[in-house]
């Protein structure tokens, strides 16, 4: 029962005001973090991207895609958020408060919308005792209200995709639970896809007397913003009855010209449970009305009928509220609802229509949010059974520590509050809207798209570039574990993109060369961002021409192995299989002095995308090795005896000129240019080694790398980047020196990245080195959840002191591998001893 007992560790936070606990003010990465050298090394960069920032922000007056100048402030407050997969997410923190907001696909909203509350009011014997906001805020609005409920007495703990609040309510003897529900559920492809949250109160009477309890839920029409008061907004109660069970609640239109949507806030109805609702008052006002209504009674007066639309200036808000009597010594349990309904979303370029996944389930006329609410209502029994089958053999393993548990689930917010979009393809849709100009020739392209749809999600909140490649390439584990049939459609899109090119010529604001946007043949860096037309228009990224990446075509074929050694679909392999020809084609231009090898090119050329590399490379050589490897494996399954055998003599050259130039007796060097830096101790370096035991290819005829030169690099980067940095206490630095001073050649060198070390853990437990693996992810873990306050925004990366990077990102999903690797050890120990009369497996 992860609810109960005292603050777990497990994301557990005591809901107390913010000025009671210490904080240490760490600040995104700023001008003033960055050494002179650097600055003036980038200063070409610098002004580029202020001509460009300068264009987009102030004279389109659109959103930058990455906006240096202005990072989103560190708030410690957030907890799980509420919705399924692309549909739009609500996040609460853990203070109850609803605070983060995502309806427009990838576009964020940061405001806690104060009339958003849950209200508890308590009668015996006919009268009120007791009506309180559960909120520890004292607002200026809504004075009536009676507010600063003490957080002293509430608990929070959250295991994504549920978090519980329990609050004790002083001098009554009452214990109040809220489980927050959110239909998130492996391998479900149609209720995960549902914009809903559902809010279970438990109630705990521990009087000799009975107690009435009401629960209100107050709601604002809109999430905060200045287009709350555009006018013409308007709510409206409504009953739902369906198969035997009434919900009841209030819609909220919210109508702008652009991706209008409703929300309705609902309980079920049910033998000794009242719902009543107040259809529309005014949040800015004293909110007298509402509050003296509940008061009186215990319910709301429920008037019938539409409210008036509001006028321009003017805001408007619901409340719903459940009852029940809840006997001397007993328990009662009460059902609320949120739903919001934007079945139909434009990106910002406005040029096509898109229609959520949930509309294949639900109306897309935009009226369905009081279908959704008693959907929800009356199935969350049966999503949370799913959910717990899924979780309770990882929560029940004693052997796995509580912080993995939390990190495990809890930074999986990521799939759906990650700026998440899964549409609909349009039944109209030909082969050519998807495939493009040049015809991908994927047989199982449109079968796959209509059947499981479109799905992408952002770098991360502050980085808003879709499915962005190479760091997809850490997070994908999540979803080829969870929904493998999204990574397969995902994977499908992005072939499509690599048979098609865009020819448009732009500036690149790292080097300042022009090139086109996108190149046939190669893997692009994104397909889009959500102020343009993603999907359509791919590459969002500006920073490098990434035709000349290293890792993008890499990490496609190693993706392509991997998700067909977990799935074994053979018509996904066949269609991928000329594709990944088609890359390893292009990226064996980068072997130009022909060793088997790729070369990087002196530029930052791979996801360390400030980190310059030069010559063969552990990184981006390893990851080549592994996808050379992966080749040969292919053509074996496909029965391509040409293709095997030219892959064959590449890695039998590749692996020994590798080991020439890298290998240096203990570790692989960063790059072969014999600069000051090339040995540099990358806690990456090991990445395609990585890929190779995720998929068992790391033995027998497929050892690519030597394993006492695999253990050797991992006890390397354990006793340097990971004990010899922060006193072992915070995770793996990007890059050590040997002699055990931080690697300060370029500001990713000295970063940890949160999701490389996930990664590296996994890398470790594959190669044995468990507890070491436990060690290192561990560090990152307390440093973002515990140290910094960062849950449910888990950061790119940050520094060993004072900064952090990109706030709520996609790398750490990678922590799957590391279940995956886990999962892998357990199916191949030897069962243990047999016990006297117990029946052997
Ligand atoms: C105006 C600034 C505050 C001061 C200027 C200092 C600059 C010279 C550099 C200091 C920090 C650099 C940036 C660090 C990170 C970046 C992110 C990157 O995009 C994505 O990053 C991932 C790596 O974290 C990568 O794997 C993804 O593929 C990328 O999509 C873009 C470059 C940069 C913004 C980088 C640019 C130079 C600095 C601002």
């Amino acid at each position: 029962q992860p609810h109960k007992g005292p603050m777990a560790k497990d994301t557990g936070q005591r809901a107390e005001p913010r000025d009671t606990l210490q904080y240490v003010p760490w600040q995104p990465y700023g001008a003033a973090d960055v050494p002179l050298a650097e600055v003036l090394r980038h200063l070409g960069l610098c002004w580029r991207y202020f001509l460009w920032w300068y264009k987009k922000t102030r004279q389109e007056k659109k959103y930058p895609f990455i906006d240096l100048l202005s990072a989103v402030p560190l708030q410690q407050i957030y907890g799980c958020p509420l919705g399924g997969i692309g549909g739009g997410t609500i996040t609460r923190g853990w203070r109850g408060e609803f605070c983060r907001w995502q309806l427009n696909p990838g576009i964020y909203h940061y405001e806690t919308v104060i009339a958003d509350q849950f209200t508890v009011c308590l009668r015996r014997k006919g009268l009120t005792v007791y009506q309180q906001v559960l909120s520890v805020e004292r607002p200026r609005t809504l004075q009536d209200w009676n507010w600063g409920y003490c957080g002293h007495y509430a608990f929070y703990h959250a295991l994504y995709p549920r978090a519980w609040t329990v609050y004790e309510l002083p001098g009554q003897n009452v214990v109040l639970t809220c489980r927050q529900v959110s239909p998130v559920i492996p391998h479900d492809y149609q209720d995960s896809s549902l914009p809903v949250g559902v809010f279970i109160w438990e109630v705990e009477n521990g009087n000799d007397e009975d107690v009435e309890v009401s629960i209100m839920f107050s709601l604002q029409n809109g999430t905060g913003t200045k287009e709350d008061k555009r006018g013409g907004h308007w709510n409206e109660p409504f009953a739902f009855e369906k198969e035997g069970t009434r919900v009841a609640g209030v819609v909220l239109h919210h109508c702008t010209p652009v991706n209008p949507f409703s929300l309705a806030i609902s309980a079920r109805e049910k033998a000794g449970t009242r719902v009543s609702h107040f259809t529309a008052f005014n949040p800015t006002g004293s909110g007298k009305e509402v509050w003296q209504d509940l008061l009186q009674d215990g319910q709301l007066d429920s008037p019938a009928g539409e409210s008036a639309p509001t006028e321009k200036g003017e805001v408007v808000a619901a409340a719903v509220c459940a009852s029940c009597a809840v006997p001397a010594r007993g328990h009662g349990t009460l059902e609320l609802a949120l739903a919001w309904d934007m079945p139909r979303v434009h990106f910002g370029s406005k040029e096509k229509l898109h229609l959520r996944r949930y509309t294949r389930y639900f109306s897309s006329e935009g009226d369905a949010a009081p279908a959704l609410s008693h959907y929800a209502l009356t199935r969350y029994e049966e999503w949370e059974k799913k959910i717990e089958e899924w979780q309770k053999p990882i929560l029940e393993n004693s052997q796995l520590p509580p912080w993995y548990k939390s990190a495990l689930f809890n930074e999986l917010y990521f799939l759906t509050d990650g700026g998440t979009i899964w549409v609909e393809l349009p039944p109209d849709c030909c082969a050519e809207d998807v495939q493009g100009p040049a015809g991908a020739g994927l047989s199982q392209l449109l079968p796959v798209l209509r059947e499981y749809g479109r799905f992408a999600y952002l770098e991360g909140q502050e980085y808003r570039m879709y499915n962005t490649y190479d760091v997809h390439f850490y997070a994908s584990f999540a979803l080829i574990m969870l929904w493998p049939k999204l990574q397969i459609s995902l994977q499908y899109d992005i072939a499509v993109t690599v048979v098609n090119e865009d020819v448009q010529l732009r500036q690149y604001l790292m080097g300042g060369e022009t090139a086109q946007v996108k190149l046939k043949n190669v893997v692009p860096h994104d397909i889009g961002e959500p102020g343009d037309e993603p999907w359509q228009r791919v590459n969002a990224y500006l920073v490098h021409d990434t035709a000349n990446w290293k890792d993008l075509n890499l990490k496609f074929v190693l993706q392509v192995y991997r998700d067909y050694y977990l799935t074994q679909d053979s018509l996904y392999l066949q269609d991928m299989w000329p594709v990944c020809q088609a890359v390893m084609e292009s990226e064996l231009k980068f072997d130009k002095d022909n060793d088997g090898l790729i070369e990087n090119g002196g530029f930052a050329d791979q996801t360390y995308d400030a980190w310059v590399v030069t010559g063969a490379s552990a990184y981006c050589g390893g990851l080549w090795l592994a996808a050379v490897c992966m080749m040969c494996k292919m053509a074996e399954v496909l029965g391509d005896r040409e293709t095997m055998q030219k892959y064959s003599a590449i890695l039998q050259k590749g692996k020994e000129s590798f080991e020439r130039l890298l290998w240096n007796g203990k570790y692989y060097n960063y790059d072969s240019s014999g600069n000051v830096t090339s040995r540099s101790i990358m806690s990456d370096q090991c990445a395609g080694q990585w890929f190779l035991g995720a998929c068992d290819l790391d033995q027998g005829q497929f050892e690519v790398f030597p394993k006492s030169h695999v253990a050797s690099a991992l006890r390397t980067v354990f006793e340097k980047n990971v004990l010899g940095f922060a006193g072992g206490t915070m995770g793996a630095v990007n890059g050590m020196m040997p002699t055990g001073a931080a690697d300060t050649s370029s500001v990713q060198s000295k970063e940890v990245w949160v999701g490389v070390v996930y990664a590296l853990a996994a890398t470790m437990i594959q190669e044995g080195l468990v507890e070491e693996g436990f060690h290192t992810a561990e560090g990152c873990y307390r440093t973002v959840w515990e140290k910094l306050g960062m849950a449910f925004q888990t950061p790119e990366a940050y520094c060993e002191k004072k900064v952090y990077r990109s706030l709520a990102y996609m790398r750490p999903l990678s922590i799957w591998s590391m279940q995956l690797a886990l999962e892998r050890r357990a199916a191949r120990a030897p069962a243990p001893p047999a016990q006297a009369g117990a029946p052997r497996p």
